[in-house]
């Protein structure tokens, strides 16, 4: 038995390893995906990928396989913990759909230790399964989102062995019927651990953004997740730096509270884009925690302005690196 201890939802129950919902294994019975997903052509040009795959498996990676439905994975990623990496992929996620009314967002919460999409996205309850057994995702605000926290209590502690984990990462990757996706925004867990290698080598990622502060200790473990995603093969689109200044609501005065430019000094360090800068807003850590994130409940203001900034410059470069 691999569950030391998780509490889980009381239409739940937990057997050999396995957890069931509504009588249905989730974790551990792997059915067959919907063929016409699998089918679904992908615009990034067919050759590219082939050749990233080959490259991907002559180092001895796992051979990826596409999650059905999604055309493009892109991974929100931190070195360290707490320094903004959940809000501003809600908020990447919500920009992407902001600016442009026409692609499908879908939000995957791979923080299987401590999942706050359900938090941030104002979304409670156990997904339902399909007639193919997969995971419907819950929506708000237009896009689809999956996370352990639908499937265990809010306060439950979630300490897993490693195997557990790795499977509860392979389901939340296979079993969730995301429909047609022009972009899953993937919110990783921080580090740079066994859970996102897993993440990058089984399934194909688009490219990689990475949230620091410019405080100098974030930095260093932000430089760390940048090298991994480079070891593995994944494009690094860019760097967000957050919480870069504070401006007081009374006097307007501007300080750095964890420093100015560190982020911008080292995406020029990598030679990596700086994809934006989201000032520390009281407005930003409000609404997230009323799961009203910035982007949809104030849409003008310069802070959702800021993070839609960075979604149509992580557009940019992914139409960059597909097109060479
Ligand atoms: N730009 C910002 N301005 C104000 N508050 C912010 C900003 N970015 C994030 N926060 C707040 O900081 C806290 C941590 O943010 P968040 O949960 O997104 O970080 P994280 O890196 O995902 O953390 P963890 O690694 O623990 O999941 C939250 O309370 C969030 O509302």
């Amino acid at each position: 038995m691999f569950i030391r201890a998780l509490t889980v939802k009381k239409s739940m129950f937990v057997k050999g390893g396995s957890i069931f919902t509504h009588g249905c294994p989730l974790f551990i019975r792997q059915k067959s995906h919907h063929t016409h997903l699998w089918n679904y052509t992908s615009s990034v040009p067919e050759r590219e990928r082939l050749d990233k795959q080959k490259q991907h498996m002559a180092r001895g990676l796992p051979k990826q396989k596409p999650i059905a439905g999604v055309e493009q994975v892109i991974v929100v990623a931190s070195g360290k913990g707490g320094v903004g990496k959940s809000t501003t992929a809600v908020n990447l996620a919500l920009g992407l759909m902001a600016n442009d009314p026409h692609v499908t967002v879908g939000l995957l919460d791979a923080d299987v230790y401590g999942p706050s999409i359900p938090k941030l996205m104002n979304l409670k309850g156990n997904p339902e399964l399909t007639d193919k057994n997969l995971m419907r995702p819950l929506v708000n605000f237009g896009i689809p989102c999956m996370s352990m926290g639908f499937l265990v209590e809010d306060v439950a502690p979630i300490v897993w062995r490693g195997l557990m984990v790795m499977s509860a990462i392979e389901k939340l990757l296979r079993q969730v019927d995301w429909g047609l996706l022009d972009y899953l925004v993937v919110d990783m867990p921080p580090g740079t651990g066994d859970v996102q290698l897993s993440i990058t080598q089984n399934i194909p990622i688009a490219g990689a953004v990475i949230v620091s502060t410019p405080q100098d200790i974030a930095l260093l473990d932000a430089r760390r997740g940048a090298e991994m995603f480079r070891k593995v093969n994944v494009p690094v689109l860019g760097l967000v730096q957050n919480m870069s200044v504070f401006q007081c609501p009374n006097c307007h005065h501007q300080t750095h509270i964890f420093g100015a430019d560190g982020v911008r000094e080292l995406a020029r360090n990598l030679g990596v884009e700086m994809l934006g800068d989201i000032p520390l807003h009281l407005n930003i850590r409000e609404t997230s925690d009323q799961g009203q994130p910035v982007v949809v409940s104030s849409p003008d203001s310069p802070e959702a302005e800021a993070y839609k900034k960075v979604a149509s410059a992580v557009v940019q470069r992914l139409h960059k690196s597909s097109s060479g």
